[in-house]
Formats: structure tokens, C-alpha cells, sequence
């Protein structure tokens, strides 16, 4: 069964874990094609990064995200191993206004023949422009994995929450666009009913209840079944978090 789509043209079914597990190789010749882009958020754990990177058939690092890649793979290696590291996860693009691209990181991938290109646009974010290289890239993309945070700078975080909204709702209704953070995953539900597949619904149930900013809003709350249903008459961001480890 596909986890995504609307199955009797009432409901979307979305399995939120489905892209943090096993998969051995990378995904080339899926059916619902799958993108990610890496924002320059930290990055702690090769473990999720590389079942992401297998999910997709495109990757791209917004402009200093190649840093935190970079980082992260040569961490992982002895110094000297460096082309060996970035070559196990090369990323298919590095895109921004490249202002936090460092110069090495820059050198040594263009060295493994990964291609760097500019866009000095000062109206859209790198994150913005990564989306529109990933539309084009690759057309018939349904789920954009994005691993990122809102940790950090406030501006940077409530400007990625707009922008997920912005891209989901406004500019790419028929894509699916996924936060991986740190501790959880996040996406936009539309207006209408989504069944959510998670290993474990909800133990704070509410039915008839308004939620707004400055009014109520449903955090902290429990997983306590396996399927969860949310139907809303307005957009709303859906988090679940994730399990402290991976399992192979
Ligand atoms: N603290 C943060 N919280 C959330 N997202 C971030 C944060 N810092 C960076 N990002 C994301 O990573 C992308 C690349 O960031 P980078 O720092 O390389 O460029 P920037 O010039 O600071 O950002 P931008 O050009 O997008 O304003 C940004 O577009 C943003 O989406
Ligand atoms: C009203 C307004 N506020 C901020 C910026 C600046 N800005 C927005 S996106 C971006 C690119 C960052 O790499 C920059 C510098 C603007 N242009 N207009």
C-alpha cells in the first residue's frame, strides 16, 4: 500500500517513519521519486542521514548544508581518507549563494566531480532555491526529505516553517515536503482527513476543537496507537518524534 496518497479520494495515508528505514542501496528507479536537501543545520548521526540519502534519487546541499555533509563524512575517516569519505554519500548538487560554502569544502568536492553552482539572489533563501533546483532536476518528484532544524536562529527557524508551508500548500500541492530534525519529523497536513501510520494515535484525543496561534495547540502529546486520524479544516503541522535509535 502507498502511505501517501488519498485512497478513496477522502483521506491521505502517510507512514511518517518510512523513510528513516533500512535500505541498502540508493534509491534510482523508484516509483514515488524522492529528493533530499541537506540544510546547514548539525548533523550528529551518520546513521540518519545515510537512510535518507538511500530514500532519494537527488541530493543537494543548500550552499553551507555541504559543510555540515562534508564534516560529518570526514569525521568518520582518517584524515588522509577524505575523497573515500565524501565519496560514500556524494551529494548530486551544492546550490546557494554559496557565502557559507567553506573554500576547501568547495575544492575538495568539485575534485570528486560534484557540481557547485550560484545563485546570488539576496530575496530567496538557499533553501528556496534548492526546492526550485529540485523541480527541475527532477520533475516528477513526490516526498522532499529535508533535513534541517529549528534549532538556532530564530529567523532561520520560523523561516523554514514558512517556507515548508509556503512550498507544500502554495507552490507544490501535489509534492510532499518532510522535516527531519533531530528529534522528529514534521509535515503539513491539508485541510481534509489523514490517516498517520506510527508505531504507536494519539492518548490526548480531541474531536470539535478549534486551534489556532494564541489560541489552543495540541504539543507534547503521546502516541498511543497505530494509526492516528487528524481531520482539519485548515493546514496544520504534524510532528511526531522520533525513536531515540535506529534499528537495523
Ligand atoms: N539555524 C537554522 N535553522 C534552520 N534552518 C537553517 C539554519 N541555518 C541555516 N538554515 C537553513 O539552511 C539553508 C542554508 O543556510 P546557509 O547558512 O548556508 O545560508 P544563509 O546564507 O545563512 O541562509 P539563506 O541564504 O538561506 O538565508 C538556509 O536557507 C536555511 O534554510
Ligand atoms: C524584506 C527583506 N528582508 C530580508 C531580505 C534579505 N534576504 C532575504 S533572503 C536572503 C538571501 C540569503 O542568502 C536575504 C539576504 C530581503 N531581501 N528582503
Amino acid at each position: 500500500m502507498d502511505h501517501h496518497l488519498a485512497t478513496n479520494g477522502t483521506s491521505v495515508e502517510l507512514r511518517p517513519t518510512q523513510y528513516v528505514e533500512r535500505k541498502a542501496h540508493r534509491n534510482c528507479d523508484a516509483k514515488r521519486k524522492a529528493a533530499l536537501i541537506v540544510l546547514n543545520c548539525p548533523i550528529k548521526e551518520p546513521l540518519y542521514l545515510e537512510r535518507l540519502y538511500n530514500h532519494a534519487s537527488f541530493c543537494i546541499c543548500a550552499d553551507g548544508g555541504a559543510n555540515r555533509l562534508h564534516d560529518l563524512l570526514t569525521s568518520q575517516y582518517e584524515p588522509s581518507d577524505w575523497t573515500k569519505a565524501l565519496r560514500s554519500l556524494p551529494p548530486d548538487l551544492i546550490h546557494g549563494d554559496l557565502d557559507s560554502l567553506h573554500d576547501t569544502v568547495r575544492q575538495r568536492y568539485e575534485q570528486i566531480g560534484v557540481e557547485v553552482s550560484q545563485d546570488g539572489d539576496q530575496y530567496s533563501t538557499d533553501f528556496g532555491k534548492c526546492i526550485k533546483k529540485v523541480i527541475e532536476r527532477l520533475p516528477d518528484v513526490r516526498d522532499i526529505l529535508v533535513l534541517g532544524s529549528i534549532g538556532g536562529r530564530v529567523d532561520q527557524g520560523i523561516g523554514l516553517l514558512h517556507e515548508l508551508y509556503r512550498e507544500q500548500v502554495h507552490r507544490h500541492p501535489d509534492v510532499r515536503f518532510w522535516l527531519f530534525s533531530e528529534a522528529s519529523v514534521s509535515t503539513v497536513l491539508s485541510c481534509g482527513t489523514t490517516v498517520i501510520y506510527t508505531p504507536l494515535g494519539l492518548e490526548w484525543d480531541v474531536v470539535d476543537w478549534e486551534s489556532e496561534m494564541g489560541g489552543q495547540v495540541s504539543t507534547s502529546n503521546h502516541i498511543v496507537a497505530e494509526r492516528i486520524t487528524v481531520t482539519t479544516t485548515k493546514e496544520v503541522l504534524f510532528t511526531v518524534e522520533r525513536a531515540r535509535a535506529l534499528d537495523d
